[in-house]
């Protein structure tokens, strides 16, 4: 899955996706398709896509009982997206549940799709962890339990912030997958996002992939934007 770099496709109909990747004619990117645009444009936005020659990280975030996730993933396996994922809340269960929907939905001859866990959005805080979830642990003692009962189901990564990278790293290997949205420029706003990092940040925490929307797809220029996002990471921080 080569380039570093995914861009979060948060926007309400396949029209606007079309007019923003218009910025982009030559590249072949690394997208994400959310819950905004899936439930709006279903696989078709999907089959766009990969006639474009875009690879896809299909960002549903599955989170039920394990035979609703397998039957739900055996679907989302004949789509022939690259990544999926579901929420390590689900519990080691449910996550064996979708690895055994994907290999059973992958067509013959084809990769299965990268399958990862969430282990907590990064719009959350370690007080809303407390107050909130009632989880009496620090941020990364959590991030890292639900990263190793991803590992021990048998998934190929997680989602969490660059910030708990190093930490993953050490426990669950090299090899394992950190997929780290959160990601702003020095001079962007956070938004409703809580553990932040910047693109230069990420690279240095050894983050797999970072995933970045609003910084690009709502700038000026995202063309711009995204030249930024690759200087950033090859180590060179706008001031
Ligand atoms: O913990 C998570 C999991 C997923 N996301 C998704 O990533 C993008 C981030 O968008 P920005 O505009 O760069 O904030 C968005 O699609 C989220 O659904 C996340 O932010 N955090």
């Amino acid at each position: 899955m080569e380039t570093p770099f995914i861009v979060a496709l948060d926007f309400p109909t396949g029209e606007d996706v079309k007019a923003f990747l218009q910025s982009f004619p030559r590249e072949s990117l690394f997208v994400k398709v959310g819950m905004e645009l899936y439930y709006q444009e279903g696989p078709a936005i999907i089959h766009y896509l990969k006639e474009q020659g875009h690879r896809i990280f299909l960002d549903l975030k599955l989170h039920d009982i394990p035979n609703t996730v397998k039957r739900a993933m055996q679907g989302l396996a004949r789509l022939g997206v690259d990544l999926v994922n579901v929420h390590a809340a689900g519990g080691t269960v449910m996550m064996e549940a979708a690895l055994e929907g994907l290999e059973a939905g992958t067509p013959n001859g084809a990769r299965r799709p990268y399958c990862i866990a969430v282990t907590q959005l990064t719009s959350t805080s370690e007080q809303m962890l407390r107050n909130e979830l009632w989880i009496d642990r620090s941020m990364e003692e959590t991030v890292l339990h639900y990263a190793s009962l991803a590992k021990k189901s048998g998934l190929d990564g997680v989602v969490c912030s660059a910030k708990e990278v190093p930490l993953i790293r050490k426990h669950c290997g090299e090899a394992f997958l950190t997929v780290t949205p959160g990601i702003r420029f020095a001079d962007d706003e956070k938004n409703d996002q809580v553990r932040v990092v910047t693109p230069y940040e990420a690279k240095k925490f050894g983050a797999s992939f970072i995933v970045v929307g609003r910084s690009i797809t709502r700038a000026e220029n995202p063309i711009a934007a995204y030249e930024r996002l690759q200087q950033e990471w090859k180590g060179e921080e706008k001031e």
